[in-house]
């Protein structure tokens, strides 16, 4: 049996677009109110998988949701038709309204945790959608998440999947972004790392002062649990206060991993030694390459301005590893330097590879934040919706649906426009059927 890692990114909705609603995440503050390019952002995306794809990786994509969000507006008081609900919040409530209408379903690293099933006692595939408490405009997320993520991997002998964690800051999960799985082999059991902002039931344990955790140690347990993974192969590890109120508001944004690979920030974690002990022991026998970058090579700053850490490190047919990184590294001397510099350090990084996903990074998402990554065998994956999967064929597909139903502009004030929910809709009831993923969205029951 074959074992490797695929890729599932978010497909960029038909509303991207740049309200301001991430407080905490430097990016989408500075960016606020300015016009994005929705075509070009999801072509951004499909160009990034399209290549990971070239290079030998299995490579998905996953739907996007439905915005403007009618069914919430609904849920909150607005009645009336479609063209009325939206003219009424855009005059009542425009903060409301504008986040009823972000594409952030993009940043799939926050969709869901996702826990191979080497590490599970089922020895199945577990899922558990990331309820995204913090944020309004992200709340409203899981459940259609859910459907979809049913949609695309949808064969209940191979894959088990959870409901979202309580909806309470508690339970604050941000799915993947917090989450990193390390590991010999892909098929060989892991150790799966749950990096947390704050424990919400021990108030003295540090906490960020400035900006929200989102993150709890609380919602990383309940995830170890609904999956069954052991003890053994399961670290908690906590998020370093003092960078969460410099901008990192997900531990993907200051330490990424994949396979014997940790590559990490000197100042992302608390108790760094200690854990990184423990990591090892249960790690078994075989070297974990913890690779540190020292802030005074690169500073907080820097990384969270480059993204240097919200990169991608894959394994290639080959056995080599590569860096997916922003081109925004390469426009970062600092960041520039040092990746030039890694791969001629001896470790399993070889390469780096540099996309222009610049629509997306001006709202704080870099390339692993477009990923889902899920580790699977080759019988899993001939269990996933084959219709998902990225291919010539997809990739020219999703182009053409993309020029045909996506504009090049557009403004927070197009937000009310009535024209853009039936342009939203007609595309991704169009996209069910290229995807064949069924009736995903409220709007088609
Ligand atoms: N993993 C990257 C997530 C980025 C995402 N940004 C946003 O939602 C910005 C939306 C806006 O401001 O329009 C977030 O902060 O959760």
């Amino acid at each position: 049996m074959k074992h490797f890692e695929a890729n599932f990114d978010g497909l960029v909705g038909p509303t991207h677009n740049y309200a301001g609603l991430s407080f905490g995440n430097v990016a989408s503050f500075s960016n606020a109110s300015a016009v994005s390019d929705p075509k070009s952002a999801a072509k951004q995306g499909l160009k990034k998988a399209k290549a990971l794809a070239d290079m030998g990786m299995i490579q998905g994509m996953l739907a996007p949701q439905e915005r403007p969000d009618l069914h919430t507006l609904r849920r909150i008081g607005f009645s009336g038709t479609d063209a009325e609900i939206l003219n009424k919040a855009a005059k009542e409530a425009p903060a409301l309204l504008r986040a009823c209408c972000s594409a952030s379903s993009m940043w799939t690293a926050n969709a869901a945790t996702v826990s191979p099933s080497a590490d599970t006692q089922d020895g199945k595939l577990h899922f558990t959608p990331a309820n995204l408490v913090d944020k309004l405009h992200r709340s409203i997320e899981p459940v259609t998440t859910g459907n979809i993520l049913a949609a695309t991997f949808n064969n209940s002998r191979y894959f088990n999947h959870h409901q979202h964690l309580p909806e309470h800051s508690s339970f604050g999960d941000e799915g993947a972004a917090n989450h990193t799985r390390l590991c010999e082999n892909y098929g060989n059991a892991g150790v799966e790392l749950f990096v947390y902002g704050q424990e919400a039931t021990n108030p003295s344990a540090p906490k960020p002062q400035k900006y929200p955790a989102r993150q709890t140690l609380e919602a990383s347990q309940a995830i170890a649990r609904l999956h069954g993974l052991s003890e053994e192969n399961t670290v908690y590890l906590p998020q370093n206060p003092d960078v969460i109120d410099q901008g990192v508001f997900h531990n993907d944004v200051i330490a990424v991993g994949n396979q014997n690979v940790l590559f990490y920030h000197q100042q992302a974690f608390l108790d760094t030694q200690n854990k990184f002990d423990e990591i090892q022991q249960k790690f078994g026998d075989s070297k974990v390459h913890f690779i540190e970058v020292p802030t005074a090579k690169v500073s907080i700053q820097d990384a969270v301005k480059s993204y240097l850490f919200n990169t991608q490190i894959i394994t290639l047919p080959s056995g080599e590893m590569a860096i997916i990184a922003p081109t925004n590294c390469q426009e970062n001397p600092a960041v520039f330097a040092y990746l030039n510099e890694l791969v001629t350090l001896g470790t399993p990084i070889k390469q780096v590879n540099y996309f222009d996903v610049k629509q997306s990074m001006q709202n704080g998402g870099g390339p692993a934040c477009l990923r889902l990554r899920v580790a699977m065998n080759d019988m899993e994956l001939a269990a996933v919706n084959q219709n998902t999967l990225m291919n010539d064929a997809l990739f020219t597909r999703l182009n053409t649906w993309v020029d045909k139903h996506y504009r090049d502009r557009l403004s927070v004030d197009d937000l009310a426009d009535p024209q853009l929910i039936i342009e939203s809709r007609t595309a991704l009831d169009e996209l069910t059927q290229i995807m064949k993923l069924g009736s995903v969205y409220q709007f088609q029951k």
